[in-house]
């Protein structure tokens, strides 16, 4: 968040005292104000810490208050809450109480001056009546903590996002869900569950990776004018249908089938024929012109997919390919791994594949390697537990990629992109929970197996797969159960939902 913190800075310095809080509290109360529906009439509750956060939720409060809206902050400090802030209520008729505080008390509170007299009214409470406002509210706003905010909520504030949590009001996060790390997404304990987040000037990378992301809700961006001063260069960035269709391959009139590149899929045995017809099913609509198979799974692959090239020889003998997936399904096969880890063209290291790859080797490769493991596989490769992964998938796909020098995918309820050199890492937008389907990794393995093959970097080949793939999963589940093979059909209309948007 240091970049953010540059960036207003800068813009302040050029602004008038306290511009952008307006402007960040003119944007919250109208995403407030749209969520109510009526404001006139309606309960809202502010949730207010001791920083700027707090700021923001109690500006914006004193404009629904002004609109007729019965307005309550609730300060979990209030000797420290933003003093304009509560001014501003006060002026607008708002109500005060101390978060262990009793409405009564702050009412009087509300109608002295400073934050301090506040502080004196309120501190006798029972705890009970700001979470029986919470329980009577049509809105709740979250201003505890912001991007200011350090380690897990406080006692005080966790018990309030707890009351939040249970209450029928709908919640909007102020910036970010108090609790979640605006940097990283992780949670390490007690947060607030957001109906909403209104972030200010820019996307907290934070806000789109999970488990973060689900306690966001949606995520809306209210500018305050920090696009100008935010330098380039962001930690995370998500791809958008014009970005996918520049990147698709697509055939020209000098291609032929070499050309447009060839496959090779090295998957699947006899324990596990499936997994290689699935791998070549997602090859085969990855824009690749042909797909090479090897291994144990040959008539299984030629029964579904007659075009595919088959071959029982090894990886070396099975004739030029512009790039190789080995693992899917791959058992205890590790001569095969070995193989195609040793080969000078693009490498897709998938499922037993990454079990099985030795490091070194796959280290000292000189071609492009692209690994696609799950959490559980992530966090074996890097030798901690499957919840130290999930609860911290963007420092876990770094450090992957920095231990391999290889870009790597980590798949899961968000997927994220890495690559070894550093920059932006990407997180796939289109994803979507029906995905979790046994197969559904091997169709992704070949798809962009075959993006790479056509020529697409592995940072590309990687994203552009995670996309369509994740397209293709909406479009085959439609609101229902699917298996990975709908999920491989559905390719070709995420591709040309994308290319022809
Ligand atoms: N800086 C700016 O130019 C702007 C900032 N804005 C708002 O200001 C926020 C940042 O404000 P601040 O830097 O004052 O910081 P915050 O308000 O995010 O939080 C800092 C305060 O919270 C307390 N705190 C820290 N960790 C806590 C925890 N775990 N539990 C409970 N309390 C905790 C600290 O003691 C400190 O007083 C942004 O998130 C945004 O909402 C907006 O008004 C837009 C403009
Ligand atoms: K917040």
């Amino acid at each position: 968040m240091e970049t953010v913190r540059t960036a207003e800075r800068e813009l302040m310095a050029r602004l008038p005292d306290g511009a952008l809080m307006q402007r960040a509290a003119a944007g919250l109360a109208a995403a407030c104000a749209d969520l109510l529906g009526r404001v006139y009439g309606s309960r809202v509750v502010l949730l207010v810490g001791s920083g700027d956060n707090g700021g923001d939720a109690l500006y914006a409060g004193a404009r629904l208050a002004r609109r007729g809206a019965g307005v309550t902050a609730v300060l979990l400090a209030p000797e420290r809450a933003h003093a304009g802030g509560l001014g501003a209520l006060r002026r607008a008729a708002g109500r005060v109480v101390g978060a262990g505080g009793d409405a009564g008390a702050a009412a009087s509170a509300g109608a002295t001056g400073t934050a301090a007299s506040v502080a004196s009214v309120a501190s006798v409470a029972s705890s009970a009546s700001a979470e029986e406002l919470i329980a009577r509210a049509d809105l709740v706003v979250d201003g505890i903590v912001g991007i200011g905010g350090k380690g897990g909520l406080r006692p005080d504030a966790e018990a309030l996002a707890a009351a939040a949590g249970r209450a029928r009001a709908a919640v909007v996060a102020v910036d970010l869900p108090s609790g979640v790390d605006a940097d990283t997404g992780e949670v390490r304990g007690a947060a607030v569950r957001a109906d909403l987040t209104v972030t200010f000037g820019t996307h907290k990378p934070g806000l789109l990776i999970d488990p973060a992301r689900e306690y966001a809700g949606s995520v809306r961006l209210v500018d305050i004018g920090l696009g100008e001063v935010l330098p380039d260069g962001a930690e995370l960035e998500a791809l958008q249908h014009a970005d996918v269709a520049r990147l698709l391959p697509v055939p020209t009139g000098e291609s032929d089938k070499y050309r447009r590149g060839v496959v090779g899929i090295a998957a699947g045995s006899d324990r596990y024929p499936g997994a290689a017809v699935l791998a070549v099913s997602g090859a085969l609509r990855g824009g690749a012109g042909a797909v090479r198979y090897v291994g144990p799974a040959g008539d299984a692959v030629i029964a579904r997919f007659p075009e595919t090239l088959v071959s029982d020889r090894g990886p070396h003998k099975a004739g030029r390919v512009q790039a190789w997936v080995v693992g899917p399904g791959a058992g205890e096969d590790a001569g095969t791994v070995a193989e195609v880890v040793a080969a000078d063209v693009p490498v897709l290291i998938d499922a037993d594949g990454l079990r099985l790859a030795d490091a070194d080797a796959v280290r000292a490769r000189t071609a492009p390697t692209l690994m696609t493991p799950h959490a559980g596989e992530a966090a074996a490769l890097l030798g901690v537990a499957r919840e130290e992964v999930e609860h911290g998938r963007l420092a876990a796909a770094r450090e992957l990629a920095a231990r391999y020098d290889a870009t790597v995918l980590l798949k899961g309820s968000t997927t994220l992109v890495a690559d070894p050199a550093g920059g932006a890492v990407r997180v796939n937008p289109t994803g979507t929970a029906w995905l979790a389907t046994a197969g559904s990794g091997d169709v992704l393995s070949g798809l962009a197996g075959s993006l790479l093959a056509a020529g697409l970097s592995a940072l590309d080949a990687g994203s552009v797969g995670a996309y369509l793939h994740g397209l293709a999963g909406r479009f085959a589940a439609d609101g229902a159960p699917v298996g990975a093979h709908d999920v491989a059909d559905a390719i070709r209309r995420a591709w040309r939902d994308v290319y022809l948007d």
